[in-house]
């Protein structure tokens, strides 16, 4: 064993205390040459201070801290401290030991003191480095193995050459400044390849010092093989460059608080969104979002991050303009070295020109190019739904195939550009009609087809494909020259006609055809029994127009008398049709064709004329305060010029407003409260009576029945058929109660036995009209009543 290198002096000795070996600082400590060490014992050297002294076993010490004094070879004595240790673990086989001896007093030696005995060469050899020495021409004194062979030179080739040729060109300018720097500073270091001879490249950090061989000055250093770390960095590097130069949005956001913290941002996300790192940095990039816009998606995502996972969403945020983008979103937890989140990574790609295209290609496949109204495929998929919903609504859809008479007329003679105007403006005509939840479709040249959705009766789809085939039926002016084109329509109901798409379409295909054999340009409904009915429908209407015009309208009166003094008070004016060919017909079979078609607005103009003439007749033979009450509906109340009007057909005749009264019924006035507090307001300014119609029916409040100006409520029939029943009169009871709290008249209308009158009477209700006292009479036999002065009997 070679026990020079040690800094302490080191015996070894056999069992009997015979020295067999020594280290240098044994030599040192005791001045003994080696040829006068060989031989001796422990004993002749080390004078113990116990008792046993020479006589002590070398095994005896063993594990003892024993003190003594070494006996130097120049007579010194040194009092000393000696360690003994077996050399080996075995107690079998115990033959030599160690013996240390460290000089009693004396400090234990310096850091440096011991160097000189340090193996220099051992140490250098067994650097985890390169090691080098290089004087100040710039060629090596002295280096390790390390340095060889990262050079691929053998030993004898190294000091022939500058140090600064076991580098690239380009890096030899430095090499030689910063072993200059050490010269002049004291120390550098600087990161650099070492290129061997082979073409080995080694990154190394070196770091170099100055100091000096006897005279010779010059830099000794280390250079530490730093390839891994330079390739983790470039890895690194890369990644970065990516993330950087991502066409995505790439954010990185911590989490180490309550909020998601900005903590890098890369130029792509700048781009898109139009925020710097800059402004944005330590803010919750939730700011983007747009309030009410995707809350679901916001809140899956704040779930998904609340547990630490990754999640994916595409979702609209707002650019720094305001812009609104579509945002593919993709979000990755990143965990540290132990598994902790803290941080995610967002990555945001901008799908707004995708999603744009998307809808333009899905607008392609589901519409008209040249008008832009759906095609065959989406009025399909409109037409399953419109079948579905109405048979589970139980209500009535159409389905309308119509095309034009003699389109091909107009592309023959007036060329293709006239005939796509035609088809583009009779889209646009079609549009016009047709409300936003009902689909208009192109399926052929010159082909359309209308869904029309929660149509209440057939006869209310007639009406409208009526409008639509007159609509379409007027001329179009194109380049100053009018063109004029009929339809055929053909009419089938759903779920009626059939409950899926391909039935009904069948039948409404039938109902066109029937519907342009019958000389074009008019309209079939499927079914025969339909078409007589729509048919008669259409046929009224059109009469009825005619027949205000005509003098085919009259008004019956019947008269309302005080329950009180039994004493006729008024009328009500009652509209009837003389028919040229149906003789005498009721209000409840027109009046409602007149509403659907505005023909209400003339009829009901000529009710209050009429009504009028009849008050002019009775003052002039002498009845005054009598009222005549007319009904009024709500498209009346609707017109603008509504109130002027009636103040011109009360001046024209004569008649003191107050004589005329306006009848309203509840639930007409509970369709649109507002609107009628406000008309009825004007009218009451005027000096007009009003009353509310069929009272009981219409669910009004007391609060909104307080803010109608009336002066007088109507009790429903319904309520009267029978006062005998609890209910009902209990209901009549609390009306009149209710109307005189409000200090309105009462009456009841519909009154038709002796029982309803004392009933009427014994609940105090103000005035009564029906067939019990009188029906609707003539304009001539109701003046001859009143002149007559006939009461209702007690
Ligand atoms: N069962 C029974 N019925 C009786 C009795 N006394 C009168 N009647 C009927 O009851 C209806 C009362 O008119 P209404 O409730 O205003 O109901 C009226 C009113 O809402 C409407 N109407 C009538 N004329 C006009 C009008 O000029 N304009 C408007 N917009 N609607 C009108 O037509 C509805 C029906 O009128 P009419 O058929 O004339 O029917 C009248 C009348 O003939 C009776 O004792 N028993």
């Amino acid at each position: 064993m070679n026990l020079s290198p040690l800094p302490l002096a080191v015996f070894v000795v056999d069992a009997s205390g015979g020295i067999t070996s020594w280290n240098r600082a044994c030599e040192k400590l005791a001045g003994y040459p080696a040829a006068e060490m060989r031989g001796r014992t422990l004993g002749d050297l080390v004078e113990f201070d116990d008792k046993a002294g020479k006589n002590a076993s070398i095994q005896a010490r063993v594990d003892q801290d024993s003190a003594g004094t070494l006996v130097c070879a120049d007579g010194r004595r040194v009092p000393v401290r000696v360690t003994v240790a077996p050399q080996s673990l075995d107690i079998e086989q115990q033959g030599s030991f160690s013996v240390i001896i460290v000089p009693r007093g004396a400090t234990a030696p310096s850091r440096y003191a011991l160097i000189q005995d340090l193996p220099v060469n051992d140490v250098i050899e067994g650097l985890p480095c390169v090691f080098y020495v290089v004087d100040q021409s710039g060629r090596l004194l002295l280096w390790n193995h390390q340095l060889e062979e990262a050079l691929e030179m053998p030993s004898e080739d190294l000091p022939t050459v500058e140090v600064k040729y076991f580098f690239d060109e380009t890096n030899r300018a430095a090499i030689v400044q910063k072993i200059l720097d050490a010269f002049e500073q004291g120390a550098s270091w600087h990161e650099a390849e070492l290129v061997g001879r082979h073409g080995k490249r080694t990154s190394y950090l070196f770091q170099c010092a100055r100091t000096s061989v006897g005279s010779l000055p010059c830099v000794f250093g280390t250079g530490l093989d730093i390839t891994m770390r330079k390739e983790a960095e470039h890895v690194l590097k890369v990644r970065e460059r990516a993330i950087f130069a991502s066409v995505n949005a790439i954010c990185i956001t911590c989490c180490d608080g309550p909020d998601n913290r900005i903590e890098y941002v890369n130029p792509a996300f700048e781009r898109i969104t139009g925020y710097t790192l800059a402004e944005i940095k330590g803010r919750d990039p939730r700011f983007m979002r747009i309030e009410g816009c995707d809350s679901g998606e916001h809140k899956r995502i704040h779930e998904a991050l609340r547990k630490k996972q990754s999640v994916r969403s595409v979702l609209r945020n707002a650019r720094k303009d305001g812009e609104v983008f579509y945002n593919d979103l993709r979000i990755d937890p990143v965990m540290n070295a132990d598994g902790e989140v803290t941080h995610f990574v967002a990555v945001i790609n901008d799908v707004t020109e995708a999603r744009h295209y998307e809808r333009r290609l899905h607008h392609l496949a589901h519409h008209d190019p040249l008008t832009g109204l759906a095609n065959r495929t989406l009025l399909q998929e409109r037409l399953k739904q419109a079948i579905q919903h109405a048979t589970r609504n139980h209500t009535t859809g159409a389905l309308a195939f119509m095309d034009l008479d003699n389109f091909k007329h107009i592309n023959d003679n007036l060329g293709h550009d006239v005939g796509d105007a035609v088809l583009r403006e009779t889209a646009e005509r079609l549009r016009a009609n047709m409300r936003e939840e009902d689909t208009v479709a192109r399926v052929g040249g010159d082909e359309f087809v209308l869904v029309i959705c929660d149509q209440g009766s057939p006869e209310q789809v007639a009406d409208l494909v009526e409008r639509v085939r007159r609509s379409v039926g007027r001329p179009i002016l194109l380049d100053g020259k009018e063109v004029v084109s009929g339809t055929s329509i053909g009419v089938a109901l759903f779920p009626r006609d059939g409950g899926s798409v391909d039935k009904v379409m069948r039948a409404a295909d039938a109902a066109m055809y029937h519907a342009k054999s019958l000389g074009k340009n008019n309209c079939q409904f499927f079914s025969a029994e339909l078409n007589r009915l729509v048919h008669e429908h259409l046929l009224l209407e059109a009469s009825l127009g005619r027949a205000i015009g005509n003098s085919e309208m009259v008004l019956g009166y019947q008269p309302k008398v005080d329950l009180r003094s039994g004493k006729m008070v008024g009328a009500e004016a009652l509209v009837r049709w003389n028919h040229p060919e149906h003789g005498l017909m009721g209000p409840d079979s027109f009046i409602p064709v007149a509403e659907q078609t505005g023909l209400i607005v003339p009829l009901g103009e000529w009710v209050i004329d009429e009504a009028c003439r009849a008050l002019q007749a009775l003052h002039a033979q002498g009845i005054e305060d009598f009222v005549i009450s007319v009904n009024l509906s709500l498209r009346q109340l609707r017109q603008r010029q509504f109130v002027d009007r009636l103040a011109d057909s009360l001046r024209r005749h004569g008649v003191s407003p107050p004589c005329l009264e306006l009848e309203v019924t509840e639930s007409l006035l509970m369709e649109r409260p507002e609107e009628a507090k406000e008309v009825m307001a004007r009218l009451k300014k005027l000096g007009v009576r009003l009353s509310i119609d069929d009272f009981g029916t219409g669910y009004s409040s007391l609060s909104q029945l307080q803010a109608f100006p009336v002066d007088h409520i109507k009790i429903d029939r319904s309520f009267l058929c029978n006062v005998d029943s609890n209910g009902h009169s209990v209901i009549t009871r609390a009306i009149i109660a209710l109307g005189h709290s409000l200090k309105l008249k009462v009456i009841a209308e519909g009154v038709e036995t002796r029982e309803q009158v004392a009933f009427l009477r014994d609940h105090h209700c103000d005035q009564m009209q029906g067939y019990y006292f009188s029906p609707a009479l003539s304009q001539q036999g109701l003046a001859d009543m009143v002149s007559r002065g006939v009461t209702l009997h007690s």
